[in-house]
């Protein structure tokens, strides 16, 4: 196998937006080169793990508005491969009625007329069992939303890459950039050389960028991924269609809780916390924080009678925030052949179709689908180092 060769682009990091950045790019017949520094499929980044919430219940409209046409690519995607990847399970959000968050959701959802169902107090128990609704709380559904199912939707795309033409180099780590009007792109393996470059390496998006000079206000957390055990298996189950859930603040934190039904491991409900401790993506396994856990096994005891307030199983994943949370999905300040995408802020996964065709547009120098002034890196000001 050659290591070196010329391409109309090169992406380098194979998680979600990565790789449905090479598929988008295939798909409109460029050259495309896909590096992904471990061995695929890994459980290093962000994209890893089996499941992960498809909604459109977001506090702001252009959240809500990009995966109107997202469900649209999802689907596609199931269509050209014959892959399941989404099952529809609702999901249902709790929040105190009177709280900024939880009335943001309730308008965006009703001023876009999204399908969605309002459980007040008297009602909610006829249709939500084995929860436990706060006092002053109010919920709704969502019923759009659902589990996509995260690792075969990541090895699906990779595959329909590789059938458009497109090559992948795992096991492949990306050492340095020399920008230029042909990127030079240089390997643990080989040397690269394309008309234009994606950088969507999650955690690792500011180790990568320091060889372009840029450093964006990027924190990396590690999540605390638990898994508790059902007193009743199947009580909270998926195929119970018990939906999934996110709690925008509670008694126990101001964070969000989330869940997704019971799937992956029979009897394991997934619940999280929104939030992690501040770690290095290649250090992770360091960083040992669990007060996250505690806060969940409160609110488990006191919310979900039906699981046993003790995680089961808990496992590793990393968030890359922005200082608003919201994503990166722009031009390199000083190179107009190099994008970036960064700072999914543990929410960017049931996005992957859209940025990936958001990300094609940038670097093919097309108008973008969507208004990115809200990914624009230049809202950050004072806060991007930039040594050029
Ligand atoms: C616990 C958890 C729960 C989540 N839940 C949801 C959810 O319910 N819904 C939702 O929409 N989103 C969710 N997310 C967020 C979502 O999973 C992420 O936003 C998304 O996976 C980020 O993808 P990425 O491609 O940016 O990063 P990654 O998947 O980390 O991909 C980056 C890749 O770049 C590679 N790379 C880095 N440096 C180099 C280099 N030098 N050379 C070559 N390769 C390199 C890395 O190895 C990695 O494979 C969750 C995230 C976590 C952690
Ligand atoms: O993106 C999602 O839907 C989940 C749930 C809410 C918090 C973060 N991730």
């Amino acid at each position: 196998m050659s290591t070196s060769g010329d391409f109309d682009c090169i992406v380098i990091g194979a998680g979600v937006q990565g790789s449905f950045t090479a598929y988008q790019l295939a798909k409109k017949n460029k050259k495309t080169l896909l590096l992904e520094q471990f061995v695929l499929p890994h459980s290093r980044g962000s994209s890893h793990g089996q499941t992960r919430i498809i909604r459109k219940a977001y506090e702001q409209n252009f959240y809500t508005h990009m995966m109107e046409e997202c469900y649209e690519l999802w689907a596609q995607l199931e269509r050209e491969a014959g892959v399941k990847l989404y099952r529809q399970t609702g999901l249902l959000v709790m929040g105190p009625e009177k709280s900024a968050n939880y009335q943001n959701i309730k308008d965006t959802l009703q001023r876009n007329k999204v399908p969605m169902v309002v459980l007040t107090h008297d009602i909610f128990s006829q249709h939500i069992p084995n929860v436990n609704l706060a006092k002053g709380d109010e919920a709704l559904v969502d019923t759009t939303a659902g589990v996509l199912f995260a690792d075969r939707a990541l090895k699906t795309v990779q595959e329909q890459f590789l059938k458009l033409g497109g090559v992948i180099r795992d096991n492949e780590k990306v050492t340095d950039i020399k920008p230029g009007p042909v990127v030079r792109v240089s390997t643990s393996v080989g040397v690269y050389h394309a008309k234009s470059l994606v950088i969507t390496t999650g955690a690792w998006a500011n180790k990568l960028l320091a060889n372009t000079g840029l450093q964006l206000p990027l924190e990396v957390v590690k999540i605390n991924v638990c898994y508790w055990k059902e007193k009743v298996p199947g009580s909270y189950g998926m195929k119970q269609r018990f939906p999934c859930f996110v709690q925008t603040e509670c008694l126990e934190s101001k964070v969000h809780i989330y869940g997704l039904p019971s799937n992956e491991y029979p009897g394991l409900m997934k619940v999280c916390y929104h939030m992690g401790s501040k770690t290095d993506p290649d250090q992770r396994d360091l960083q040992k924080d669990k007060s996250d856990i505690e806060i969940l096994q409160h609110y488990i005891a006191r919310c979900f009678p039906g699981l046993i307030p003790e995680p089961a199983i808990v496992e590793s994943c990393l968030y890359t925030l922005t200082p608003d949370h919201h994503f990166v999905l722009d031009y390199h300040p000083a190179y107009s052949n190099i994008v970036i995408g960064a700072g999914f802020s543990g929410h960017g996964f049931k996005f992957g179709p859209i940025i990936g065709k958001l990300l094609c547009e940038l670097s093919l120098g097309e108008v973008p689908s969507y208004d990115l002034s809200p990914f624009h890196i230049r809202r950050f000001q004072s806060k991007t180092r930039s040594a050029l």
